[in-house]
């Protein structure tokens, strides 16, 4: 197994949860250079911190552009420390300013293969969860294709992790495609679901609002801004939204900052007015892959 992310929850974990603050999503402009990246997640995260954030999120691949060429060049080895400078910088600001960091993605090497991974940090800057994106974005459009499993390898274990700002499901952009994904962490009591992600601008037109809207729990996407380098244009309009599908908040396409509040109280109230979990076929559906 690759992933040594939480399939289940840590019940372990004590730090007392809050269920009312301040959420972050930093739509970074991505360049090709790593360390004006890592420089301009770090001022965005303090600067969001500053403003009383106590969740912050960073997009999908934020430390180089979202192509083929640099994956290799820019990625981590979550074990060593000379070669883990995203990694130690999200550390560091989420110990400084006690906060929780779901630190986007970046190309993570181990045993010769690289995965699209995502690693999230609590306020004593201690590694909380690590995931890797479960369903890589192996798309056919004529003229604008992209095979994400040319470069990378797929996870394979579901994240979901307790934090000081509540229980968190990770997915990586595609793995929002898969809806079987967020009932899985609905069902086992998440009250966030976090996709890090960049989608192009056909599917980021069509699909990305719709998606995000359409989990009945509270769903963060983040994404890059849209003038980020290399040949992918990213859609951007990073945003937050509601159990019942309302915007919390969210980008147009340039770099910013979104700053929401989040009130978990929203998410029983959802279940009190659709309580789908009992409303469930289970067995309906089994049925149907027999035919
Ligand atoms: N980065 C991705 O996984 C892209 C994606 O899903 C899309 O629709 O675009």
């Amino acid at each position: 197994m690759e992933s040594t992310a939480a399939s289940k929850p840590k019940s372990e974990y004590l730090v007392p949860r809050i269920s009312q603050f301040k959420i972050a999503l930093c739509q970074l402009l991505v360049t090709t250079d790593k360390d004006t990246n890592l420089n301009c997640a770090r001022n965005m995260l303090e600067e969001a911190a500053d403003k009383g954030a106590k969740l912050l999120i960073l997009p999908e691949m934020w430390v180089c552009p979202y192509s083929h060429e640099y994956y290799a060049k820019c990625a981590e080895e979550l074990d060593k420390e000379e070669s883990s400078q995203a990694f130690s910088m999200l550390s560091k600001v989420a110990s400084s300013r006690k906060i929780t960091i779901v630190g986007g993605s970046i190309p993570v090497r181990k045993n010769c293969k690289i995965y699209n991974t995502c690693c999230v940090f609590g306020p004593d800057g201690k590694l909380r969860a690590k995931h890797s994106k479960l369903h890589l974005f192996d798309y056919y459009e004529p003229g604008a294709s992209f095979k994400e499993s040319d470069s990378f390898t797929a996870g394979d274990t579901p994240t979901i992790v307790d934090t000081d700002v509540g229980r968190i499901g990770i997915g990586i952009c595609h793995d929002i495609r898969f809806p079987e994904l967020a009932m899985l962490y609905r069902a086992k009591g998440a009250d966030l679901i976090i996709y890090p992600g960049a989608f192009n601008m056909s599917t980021g037109k069509m699909l990305w609002e719709l998606e995000t809207k359409a989990r009945q729990v509270f769903v963060a996407v983040c994404s890059p801004c849209r003038d980020s380098a290399g040949s992918y244009t990213i859609w951007g309009h990073s945003m937050i939204v509601g159990p019942s599908g309302e915007t919390k908040g969210r980008a147009e396409h340039e770099e910013n900052i979104v700053i929401a509040e989040i009130d978990y109280a929203e998410n029983q109230l959802q279940r009190e007015l659709f309580p789908m979990l009992n409303q469930h076929k289970e067995d309906l559906y089994k049925l149907l892959d027999t035919e």
